[in-house]
């Protein structure tokens, strides 16, 4: 690089790499895709793991930004949203769900997923709020889908959810009771830093994320994860809702509001408190 050059990143924005954190399940593969084709990858170290463990890490500084889990947001003194796709459903989403052998009524023990914060988070305010239930709650540990039975049921997400659904006499989509309780959609994680990031970068990330949502890489995606437990399109189509529309945002933010989150959450075009 001459002196010129040399000058003139000087002015440029920063180029370190970012350390990205993805989520390490079959709905995720859309979201990641693009990393590997697009220029952004030269700015940016991805690690994957389940979404408790990545929310920990951005609250710890560990990473910049992750697919994180929206219930964490009142932990992080500032959230900045730097994508325009999530993991959101209009629907019933198929992986997040309660599993039981006896109707929800009677459910007495429900353990909770230790992968998740989301969905625990939101099957805690449900039960309350909508299905007006007071089960003991219990806080899972691995292993912990073995252990449904009798009146002891389980809220399991991701791929292992995928697999439980021929196992259990009820399921309880948690998106579609949301959906039910509120008339809006639900976000279960997006993409956000614990810090302001470079536009430049945000704006190369945000075309990353959307590049295996196009038709022809979706397909790409698809034929790339065989999942013989479930439809892999259908679940991508019809199941999980990948672009944070208007829609989203506003079920995002009453679900920030329920929760009592006082953190702002600064998106792509505008900052929001809640
Ligand atoms: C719909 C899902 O959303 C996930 C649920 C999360 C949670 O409960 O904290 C976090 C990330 C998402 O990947 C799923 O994985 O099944």
């Amino acid at each position: 690089m001459n002196g010129a050059d040399a000058r003139e990143n000087k002015g440029e924005e920063d180029v370190r790499p970012w350390r990205v954190a993805g989520v390490s399940y079959l709905n995720t593969r859309p979201l990641v895709y693009g990393f590997r084709f697009h220029p952004v990858h030269r700015q940016m170290v991805l690690t994957e793991d389940y979404p408790s463990r990545i929310a920990k890490q951005l609250i710890n500084d560990e990473v910049d930004v992750g697919l994180i889990p929206i219930a964490i947001i009142p932990e992080l003194p500032e959230a900045y949203v730097i994508s325009n796709y999530c993991i959101g459903a209009e629907g019933p989403v198929a992986s997040v769900c309660i599993f039981s052998d006896v109707p929800i009524t009677e459910i007495r023990q429900l353990y909770l997923d230790y992968q998740s914060r989301s969905s625990v988070r939101l099957s805690r305010l449900l039960l309350e709020r909508y299905w007006q239930l007071q089960p003991e709650f219990i806080a899972a540990e691995p292993g912990f889908e073995d252990q449904i039975q009798g009146h002891t049921a389980a809220v399991v997400i991701g791929d292992r959810a995928l697999k439980l659904r021929h196992r259990h006499a009820y399921i309880y989509d948690l998106a579609e009771a949301w959906i039910q309780y509120s008339g809006l959609p639900f976000v279960f994680a997006a993409w956000i830093a614990n810090k302001p990031l470079p536009e430049a970068f945000i704006r190369a990330f945000d075309e990353a994320t959307s590049m295996g949502l196009q038709p022809g890489h979706l397909d790409a995606v698809i034929a790339a994860h065989p999942f013989p437990d479930f439809d892999v399109r259908t679940y991508f189509t019809q199941h999980i809702s990948y672009s944070l529309t208007a829609n989203k945002r506003k079920g995002m933010l009453r679900f920030l509001q329920e929760i009592h989150s006082t953190t702002p959450v600064h998106f792509l075009t505008d900052t929001v408190s809640v």
